[in-house]
């Protein structure tokens, strides 16, 4: 990949296209050498027919013009070739740095974009850059150099008969002109179309099933289908702007050759103009046309490129995540420490709107269990997202191994953590691929610790292919218990100072999360561990519970003493022994998940 420096004017794909100029440069200036064996044939054809009339010696001549005829054919070749290689590479390059900036883009950002669109835009608008960028801008300069070639030539033979010309062609090109300008516009509308399209049906495939149980398949398909059709419509407008560029040019070509074959052959027939001359001038006219027609397709290709460019400017541009680099010294003691971890009157909103948490203050020691309930909305899951530093903390600081993890960076810091994630984490692939995802080197023994820790090791051992067993998009092929304990034995694998937990176990019937709290208590003996619960059953045996309010902390203690002294907590404990969700409306899956020792 070419390295590229970012652009203080946020146009990446100028930066891309510039670190390969020597390239284009290189291409344009075969094309230019190519064009000017082509504008000698002409006259190389006109001394041919003067040397027949002559009957002077043939051979020269004719080898002349075989000559150029070779040399404009291998120029042109190898032009096409190296434009089309250094178009794949601008391709290349763009597509790399939109998915480096993507990977790499704020969490805030990011969530706000549509996920297919990003697709599009990746995948669809960078290929239109090879066409646009490289091999449009090297025909534009070599097509006009070409033209104002044939131009001046013409000029020499005969000032009249290239009068009688532009007066055609200047017609037809600012008809031209005009297409391009339409055309440009209806590509701009094409590709965000194409872009929506890309982003709807992302949405419906991301959600297949919801999609099912609700019927929606008709409303999907219909609302899709709409966009389909825009898309379809706007593709078309696009095709026939572009197609009518080239006639266009055509019909003034075939005009000014109807009249210059006129005026001409009247000219030499009054002997003020002579049969070589005329054949020169008409070929000329023909070479006139061929890169004035391919000057204006040109031109249509770079305005659709033009529209994509945009788009994928927009998206390059995307905020990232930032990286603060510390001194050697002191991310060993990040790294190497044992975090606890201290929450010290953090306050932090989402967006304008009220904020998500209100100065919340308490510490996790480096070792132990500590759970976080809370009624639904609370900010239990932002705690999470704020220690991964997903979003900055507006206010207040968070501390880890008594380091504040802004100045952490942000590698480092998740290389610390642990994090199981509240949504389903799998990936397309085999169960060994979800288990080493983003680990180089995972030995065998980690791996088999990990998978009896998460209670996986009878199950993957049962299956034919064992860890070579392939899973479908979103773990299709395992239950919501096995997905969820796949991606406890994922983080477990990396032996995290610092485990975090946001629901992890809320799918695990009760002999597995019974399993799963004697693991937790095992690996709370060797780092922190803070879990986010629903259920109490499994906050109840935790070293301390926090119990979060409306963004602040509203108790801290363990299950006995907050009965006592936590209304909330009591209220919570009553509500699921009742067979209720404490943390939000009741659902049946509460009530089946209950574990039978407190219903
Ligand atoms: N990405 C986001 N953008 C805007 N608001 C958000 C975002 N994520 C969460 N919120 C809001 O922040 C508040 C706290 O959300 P959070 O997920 O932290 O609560 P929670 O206590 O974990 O809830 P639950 O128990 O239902 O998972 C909620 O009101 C929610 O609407």
């Amino acid at each position: 990949m070419t390295t590229v420096t970012p652009p203080r004017d946020g146009n990446w794909v100028g930066a891309i296209a510039r670190a390969h100029l020597p390239k284009i440069i290189g291409a344009v200036v075969l094309g230019l050498f190519a064009a000017a064996a082509g504008l000698a044939q002409p006259a190389m054809i006109g001394n041919l027919i003067t040397t027949v009339s002559t009957n002077a010696p043939l051979l020269v001549p004719i080898l002349a013009v075989i000559g150029l005829f070779a040399a404009d054919a291998a120029l042109t070749t190898v032009q096409a070739y190296v434009m089309g290689r250094t178009g794949e590479r601008i391709v290349y390059d763009t597509r790399t740095t939109l998915i480096h900036k993507v990977l790499h883009s704020d969490v805030r950002a990011f969530s706000a974009l549509r996920h297919g669109d990003v697709q599009a835009r990746v995948v669809t608008d960078t290929s239109l850059l090879k066409i646009a960028l490289a091999q449009s801008t090297a025909s534009i300069i070599v097509d006009s150099a070409m033209v104002l070639g044939s131009l001046v030539l013409m000029l020499l033979i005969d000032p009249l008969l290239l009068g009688v010309t532009a007066a055609c062609m200047t017609v037809a090109s600012l008809v031209a002109l005009l297409l391009a300008r339409k055309l440009r516009k209806e590509a701009v509308r094409s590709r965000t179309i194409v872009g929506d399209l890309g982003a709807d049906l992302h949405r419906a495939i991301g959600a297949l099933n919801t999609v099912k149980a609700c019927r929606a398949e008709g409303l999907e398909g219909h609302r899709i289908g709409k966009l389909a059709l825009s898309a379809r419509r706007s593709g078309i407008k696009v095709s026939a702007l572009g197609a009518m560029l080239s006639p266009t040019m055509g019909i003034g070509l075939q005009a000014s050759l109807a009249v210059v074959i006129v005026t001409g052959m009247g000219r030499v027939a009054t002997g003020s103009l002579d049969a070589a001359a005329l054949t020169a001038f008409i070929m000329y006219l023909f070479y006139l046309v061929t890169p004035l027609v391919m000057l204006f397709t040109s031109i249509g290709q770079l305005q659709q490129g033009r529209a994509a460019i945009g788009r994928i400017n927009e998206l390059a541009d995307i905020a990232q995540e930032p990286s603060v680099i510390l001194p050697p010294a002191m991310q060993e003691t990040v790294v190497y420490g044992r975090p606890g971890v201290t929450f010290d009157r953090v306050r932090f909103a989402y967006g304008h709107d009220e904020p998500t948490l209100r100065g919340v203050s308490f510490t996790v020691p480096a070792r132990g269990l500590t759970a976080i309930v809370g009624p639904s909305g609370s900010g239990k899951t932002t705690l999470l997202q704020l220690l991964m530093r997903f979003y900055p903390v507006q206010d207040g600081r968070i501390l880890i191994d008594g380091q504040n993890i802004g100045s952490v960076p942000v590698h480092v810091l998740r290389g610390l953590i642990g994090y199981v994630q509240q949504e389903d984490t799998t990936l397309r692939g085999t169960i060994g691929d979800n288990l080493s995802y983003g680990i180089e080197h995972a030995t065998a023994a980690d791996v088999d610790r990990a998978l009896h820790l998460a209670g996986l090791r009878d199950l993957v051992h049962s299956l034919p292919r064992g860890m070579h067993t392939e899973l479908g998009e979103h773990g299709v092929g395992l239950s919501g218990g096995q997905r969820q304990r796949l991606a406890i034995a994922r983080m477990l694998i990396r032996r995290p100072s610092l485990l975090l937990l946001d629901e992890a176990t809320s799918n695990l019937d009760s002999d597995s999360e019974l399993a799963m709290r004697t693991a937790l208590r095992a690996i709370a003996s060797e780092c922190a561990v803070i879990s986010v619960a629903h259920r109490m059953s499994t906050v109840v045996d935790a070293d301390r519970i926090v119990v979060m309010d409306a963004g602040v902390v509203s108790a801290v203690g363990t299950h006995h003493e907050l009965l006592r002294t936590s209304s909330l907590y009591q209220r919570l404990n009553d509500i699921q022994l009742r067979g209720e969700s404490p943390f939000g409306e009741p659902s049946c899956a509460d009530r089946v998940a209950l574990p039978l020792s407190e219903s």
